[in-house]
């Protein structure tokens, strides 16, 4: 193990980037046509906020016909929700293949750490295919309703079905885009909570590989959110995602704290054990600041043979902690991973912060305000 200090990259842009990926609004396609909806009666009457309590069974039909669609069709990129990918042909770079799977409750951050990473690698590598595929979206897109906390209830089966069944239409279409060469790094968001959940991704993956004989990199981005401050800034900007337009500010959060809960209830976290099945690269993002880097070759040790002086955290300066330090790999694309994580807080994660602060005292001030208005 070493410590090393984080160093700052050129790159220093300034960013805001609530819920982005969010308010980008999905391009029209056959998914996205109500049409194909309108024989499903079942979907107009799933979820609404305020009209009923309980998730209702979707047309699993119906949702199954999507995904031979979005098979058939690779011109299709409504759900995925980065840049548009542009290549010029005389200037094609072969990059190695990426699945990145997220893991991480609600509101831990992953999305916006996403359209980060997004951002710094189509700045660092010319005519990237970087896109991300988010199981919310494709919720979102196929039902075109409010799905409330009772539907991320991890007893409630056929809600489980059900997400299962959105992830696995994001999964599909990442790896169909991989190996027909329309892209790269495929980013798969979703929290992706359970040990069944992340051994049928790989399971899957694997599949793929063997059909196409395409090598697929895979690494696991583990975010984290331990700090209450930042989680209730994020759960407010929670309450304006596309999940609760036209639903009142509390019921929102409400909702969306209840939600969290059923997470929380049913997260399961990753385990050495777990990652010495998977070939794969492991990175954690704690608070948006902190990192550990796991190599598969250094999945077989023991957390415990860490040396515990290594483990302080400098709150003042910020200290990273690698697990292992990478090896010197040649693949472009796992380098520039490593930076990313590696220089998150500086490039990306100070202005979060500082934007988190600046929102405490906002609050602060309307409390003063509120006493003296009494
Ligand atoms: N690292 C970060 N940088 C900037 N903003 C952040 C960051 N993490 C969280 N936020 C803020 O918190 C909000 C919620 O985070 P985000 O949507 O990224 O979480 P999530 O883990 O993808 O949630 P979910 O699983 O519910 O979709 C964002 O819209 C953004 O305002
Ligand atoms: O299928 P999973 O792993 O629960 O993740 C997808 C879900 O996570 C969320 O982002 C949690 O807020 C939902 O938008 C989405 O439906």
């Amino acid at each position: 193990m070493m410590d090393t200090k984080l160093s700052r990259l050129n790159t220093n842009d300034s960013i805001d980037e609530r819920d982005s990926l969010f308010s980008r609004k999905a391009s029209s396609s056959a998914l996205s046509s109500p049409t194909l909806w309108k024989s499903s009666t079942k979907l107009n009457k799933l979820c609404g906020l305020n009209e009923i309590s309980d998730s209702e069974a979707l047309d699993l039909n119906a949702l199954k016909d999507a995904l031979s669609r979005i098979k058939s069709n690779n011109e299709d990129d409504i759900l995925s929700s980065a840049n548009p990918l542009t290549t010029t042909p005389q200037e094609e770079i072969v990059y190695s293949k990426w699945c990145i799977i997220l893991v991480g409750l609600p509101a831990s951050g992953k999305s916006s750490i996403v359209s980060h990473l997004i951002q710094q690698l189509s700045n660092h590598l010319l005519n990237l295919k970087i896109n991300s595929f988010n199981a919310g979206n494709f919720r979102r897109e196929l039902t075109h309703l409010h799905q409330n906390a009772k539907f991320f209830n991890f007893n409630n089966k056929e809600a489980k079905k059900q997400r299962d069944l959105f992830a696995s239409l994001a999964l599909d279409h990442l790896l169909n885009s991989l190996v027909n060469d329309s892209l790269d790094i495929g980013i798969f968001d979703a929290t992706n909570s359970t040990l069944e959940r992340r051994e049928k991704i790989f399971q899957s993956i694997h599949n793929k590989e063997a059909k196409s004989g395409i090598k697929i990199n895979k690494l696991i981005l583990h975010v984290k959110l331990e700090d209450q401050k930042l989680l209730d800034y994020n759960i407010e900007a929670k309450t304006k995602n596309q999940d609760y337009n036209d639903i009142s500010h509390d019921l929102a959060k409400s909702d969306f704290i209840e939600r969290l809960g059923m997470y929380k209830i049913g997260f399961e976290d990753i385990t050495q054990n777990e990652l010495n099945h998977y070939d794969c690269v492991y990175f954690e993002l704690l608070n948006s600041k902190y990192f550990k880097v796991l190599e598969p070759e250094a999945n077989e040790h023991d957390d415990d043979d860490d040396n515990e002086d290594d483990e302080e955290e400098d709150d003042d300066d910020v200290t990273i902690q690698l697990i292992q330090k990478p090896n010197d790999k040649e693949d472009v694309i796992y380098e520039e991973l490593n930076d990313f994580v590696v220089n998150y807080f500086h490039n990306f994660g100070e202005s979060y912060y500082q934007d988190v602060k600046n929102w405490e005292t906002k609050i602060e001030l309307k409390k003063q305000l509120k006493k003296l208005e009494l």
